[in-house]
């Protein structure tokens, strides 16, 4: 009986079309029988790695066939990858914030198998492997610890099928041979096949058959006796060197048609080009043998199976110990926000405080003379009043919250100052200007031109910083009406007399004196939430990646959609707290208001973080590293808040919180709605990418 059978393996790297392309499989057979050990031995970057990676359904051929346990890998059933294989890649692959003992019951729960039987195969394992304190944490572990600990986890569930991918490395002789012996011992008489790679070529000795593996192809493939016997070798290495003579130097597979023929193997037909298997007849069987393997990607996309209990407990576990067991990651998720939230409302939004205004009076010979109250008088008697010194009225009533004045002689001084920098602008009263106030007032239409213009209040400003110049000019406007309108009181005169005939009454939503922070803070808050779940969710997924537990768990028999649904899950609960977290700091501290319903509101950030989430990881299949998962994370940040399309994920939504806080609007409201409707379109099109980005990188 075989447990694994390769035909006319044929793997590349690169493109189809490129002639220059990476082939690492040319045309192998393999051959691995029930209840043996298969020693697949071959110098680094021969493909074994590879090899093996097809078997287990991590990669699929680009032409032949595999059977592993009479099934090719990958089809629904086949327990392949799942639960009848066990594999321990060459990294170690495990997760770093578990201990031992939490890893092999990890990987237990991802088989099914029940807490009792994880339990004591933990104890029999530990004491095999001499594995060191089962509370451990794996990061805490030597490299050695950690590749025994690797192997305790490929072997828990007692698999039919056992890949071990350089087991040995780094373990001391005698645990080596304690590994050989078991390895030994567990097949004799029984239905587990092991293949096993190794680069040290004497100790596959053990092995009941061995693969000599160079360039992409098996020399040899037979028990190490009748190897060493055929080449007349007194060890292993000396044959593998015979042989590799043999093949020549060539380090590059040949990709044309030819005839390879293996040692123990029948001749096998081959084809390396991919036109010329299109040009062979349809129903030729050489055609039917390696054609591009159509199976779809095992266990990965396009198979939405059901989960279970406990493989769901796994995975929760998983991500619940791996967030609580990096304090920077319960920094990172709770304490940020808050942190950004404070910088923005302690920096950003706020009125301008400490700003300069200059003024130029030349109705007084000495500033000090207006800060006599006694002065700014008015008189009313029979009809009229006496106006004295009026510039002063107007000065009091600009309070410093408003602007620090700073008195200058003359015009040239304070234009100089502002020139440089020192102040926002200035101020200026002509020396006559209360008389020209009351000529104006007396003469109306009769006044000359000239008394109008020593009758203005000049105002001149440095406009390159808008917020603040706008600012000012809304204050001044402002300290004007007063100033105005306690003037006409003064003199008994209708206060409406010195207003100009526009009037803003109370607004219908929102503050008369609202501040640009009230705007800008749902914009803010939607961009952090977004921001957050993204690189969270990068950032998991690509360390998962890098350190191969990503792989590992899918070949367990997990699926993507398992996974995800482990992530949506830990990372929905934090983005709820997140959210609660962000609109109460807000409320409480900052005094935000929220006219509308906090439900709606940690609605739809939720959403939006979800969509975050989202594009976090479909930056993760893209992205093979942190450093350009950053890049493109930070690279979008700009573009997605800038440009104020309609449909990008902020402009509509951040319109619909805005409404909800100022102005109360409930999800019934249409621009609300909107807002929700924009964020969905936004996850299912995301969602619909990350589909066809893991179809398109499998
Ligand atoms: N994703 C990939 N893209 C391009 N080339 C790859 C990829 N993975 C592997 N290769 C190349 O394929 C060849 C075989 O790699 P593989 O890891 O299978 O070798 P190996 O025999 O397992 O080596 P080692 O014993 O050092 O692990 C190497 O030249 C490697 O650089």
């Amino acid at each position: 009986m075989t447990s694994v059978e390769v035909r006319g393996g044929y793997k590349f790297f690169g493109s189809a079309s490129d002639p220059h392309k990476k082939i690492v499989l040319n045309h192998l057979d393999m051959t691995v029988e029930t209840g043996t050990i298969y020693g697949l031995l071959g110098a680094s970057g021969c493909g074994k790695t590879t090899l093996l990676s097809c078997i287990v359904g991590v990669r699929k051929l680009n032409g032949g066939k595999i059977n592993v346990l009479g099934r090719p890998p990958g089809v629904p059933g086949s327990g392949v990858p799942g639960p009848r294989i066990g594999y321990m890649p060459q990294e170690v692959a495990l997760v770093d914030e578990f201990t031992i003992k939490e890893t092999l019951y990890y990987f237990g729960r991802i088989y099914g198998m029940t807490e009792d039987r994880i339990y004591e195969r933990f104890k029999l394992l530990h004491e095999l492997l001499e594995l060191p304190d089962a509370n451990r944490f794996i990061v805490n572990c030597s490299g050695g610890q950690q590749r025994r600990v690797s192997f305790a986890a490929a072997m828990v569930h007692e698999p039919e099928l056992l890949i071990l991918d350089e087991p040995t490395v780094g373990l001391d002789p005698i645990l080596r041979e304690k590994i050989w012996h078991f390895l030994v011992e567990s097949t004799r008489n029984s239905k587990l096949a092991v293949i096993i790679t190794t680069h040290y070529i004497e100790e596959a000795n053990q092995a009941n058959k061995i693969g000599l593996m160079r360039n992409g192809i098996l020399l040899a493939e037979d028990a190490p006796k009748n190897i060493l016997t055929q080449f007349e070798c007194s060890s292993l290495e000396d044959a593998f060197l015979i042989l590799s003579q043999k093949q020549g130097k060539s380090e590059e597979a040949d990709s044309t048609l030819r005839r390879v023929e293996t040692a123990s193997n029948r001749p096998v037909d081959v084809v390396t080009d991919e036109k010329a298997i299109e040009n062979i007849p349809k129903k030729s069987p050489l055609k039917r043998n390696l054609s591009f393997q159509e199976t779809k990607r095992p266990g990965l996309v396009g198979k939405f199976q059901l989960t279970s209990k406990s493989r769901m407990k796994a995975l929760m576990t998983k991500n619940i110990l791996q967030l609580i067991r990096q304090p920077s990651g319960i920094i990172f998720c709770f304490l940020f926000p808050i942190l950004q939230l404070s910088c923005f409302y302690l920096a950003i939004g706020g009125n301008p405080r400490d700003l300069k205004l200059g003024i130029v009076n030349y109705e007084v010979d000495d500033f000090r003379l207006c800060q006599n109250e006694s002065l700014i008088t008015t008189f009313a008697h029979d009809y009229t009043c006496d106006l004295y010194k009026i510039s002063c009225r107007f000065l009091h009533e600009l309070t410093p919250d408003i602007a620090k004045k700073v008195y200058f002689d003359t015009k040239d001084e304070a234009h100089d100052a502002a020139k440089k920098g020192k102040i926002t602008g200035y101020i200026h009263f002509a020396r006559n200007f209360t008389e020209s106030i009351t000529e104006i007032r007396d003469e109306g239409r009769h006044a000359d031109n000239s008394t109008f213009y020593t009758g203005e209040i000049s105002i001149y400003m440095d406009m390159t910083d808008q917020q603040i110049s706008y600012f000012l000019e809304r204050k001044l406007r402002s300290t004007y009406q007063k100033f105005s309108e306690s003037l006409m009181t003064d003199c008994e005169l209708p206060v409406a007399l010195g207003n100009i005939p526009i009037h803003f009454y109370e607004p219908i939503f929102g503050y008369a004196e609202g501040e640009f922070k009230e705007f800008i803070a749902p914009g803010i808050i939607m961009t952090m939430v977004f921001f957050l779940a993204t690189l969270v969710t990068s950032t998991i997924f690509i360390t998962d990646k890098l350190d191969g537990v990503w792989d590992r768990t899918l070949i367990a028999g997990i699926s993507v959609t398992e996974l995800l649904v482990a992530h949506v899950i830990t990372q929905s609960v934090i983005m709820v707290i997140q959210c609660l977290e962000v609109v109460f700091y807000a409320a409480y501290f900052f005094n935000a208001e929220n006219r509308g319903d906090n439900v709606t509101v940690i609605g739809l950030l939720t959403l939006l973080g979800f969509a975050g989430m989202l594009f976090g990881l479909l930056i993760s299949i893209f992205c093979e590293s942190h450093t350009t998962a950053s890049f493109v994370a930070t690279g979008s940040f700009y573009p997605m808040i800038i440009l104020c399309a309609y449909t990008f994920p902020f402009t509509i939504p951040s319109l619909a919180v805005r409404n909800i806080l100022s102005k109360g609007w409930s999800i019934t409201h249409a621009q609300v709605a909107n807002g929700f409707g924009v964020v969905i379109l936004w996850i299912v099109v995301l969602f619909i990418l990350c589909i066809m980005g893991l179809k398109m990188k499998r």
